[in-house]
């Protein structure tokens, strides 16, 4: 049972800090989703929970192991995926040897096991498995992205911005597969979202970053209907109201 908590972390990049003070929980089994306006640091925070900024003082527990400071392959060894918004497949390797790029390490049969697991989840990619990454539709690339990722059976996945840029209707589709695998796979998720009212609502737990601080912790159900938050800082208004 994986489960996640910073504890006053201040992070940023070399000299330029971003995160103050954060503490937040992120629960097992469950999706918490970050929100918060443009520029807040969400994005900063998952970068820092892998191991992508300096963190000058609190600490990252997982499983209550403190894991600042460490490289972000050794916190990946720890069974934690980072799903980044852009660059996150090899654009000229076709699907197949994206995937086999990530069994690296696991035996030939371990390594067949999972391909094929995967794909089950993802059955638009088995079409694909000779397409080069670069070509497919975003929708695609995020589905071969987070196959990728699950290849190493993570207990916690970060997802940055999983749905940007692609059409409702298939942003709605990966955010079923986010919510398969909290159910099906028992998989803890991070996520962050530009779309705060989707996420909120497929989300259990929410996070709101305002200036790299913790404007809020708590319900997801309960930051959707928060009559101030919601309004100041998503953007979630009725055209009437
Ligand atoms: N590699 C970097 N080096 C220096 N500053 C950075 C770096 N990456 C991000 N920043 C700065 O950190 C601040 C927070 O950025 P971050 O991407 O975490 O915000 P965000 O909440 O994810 O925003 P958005 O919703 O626009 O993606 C911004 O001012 C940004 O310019």
């Amino acid at each position: 049972m994986p489960k996640l908590e910073l504890r006053g972390v201040n992070a940023g990049y070399g000299k330029l800090q971003i995160l103050f003070d954060v503490s937040f929980t992120v629960p097992p089994e469950k999706i918490t989703v970050i929100v918060g306006p443009n520029g807040s640091g969400k994005s900063t925070t998952l970068k820092t929970i892998f191991g992508l900024t300096t963190i000058y003082s609190g600490e990252v527990l997982l499983d209550g192991k403190n894991i600042a400071g460490l490289p972000p392959h050794r916190i990946a060894k720890l069974g934690v995926a980072y799903v980044p918004q852009t660059n996150n497949v090899f654009a000229n390797l076709t699907v197949r040897e994206n995937l086999s790029m990530a069994t690296y390490g696991l035996d030939e049969n371990q390594a067949q096991d999972r391909v094929e697991e995967v794909l089950e989840l993802f059955p638009r990619l088995r079409e694909r498995m000779g397409q080069r990454a670069g070509t497919l539709s975003g929708g695609e690339r995020q589905m071969l992205a987070i196959a990728i990722a699950l290849i190493r059976r993570p207990k916690l996945i970060l997802f940055d911005e999983p749905t940007a840029a692609l059409a409702p209707k298939i942003a709605l589709e990966i955010l079923d597969i986010i919510a398969r695998l909290r159910d099906e796979y028992k998989i803890t998720v991070l996520l962050v979202e530009q779309n705060a009212r989707k996420a909120l609502e497929y989300g259990d737990h929410a996070v709101l970053l305002v200036g790299g601080r913790v404007a809020f912790e708590g319900g997801a159900d309960e930051l959707l209907k928060h009559p101030d938050l919601a309004r100041m800082y998503l953007g979630l208004v009725s055209s009437e109201g």
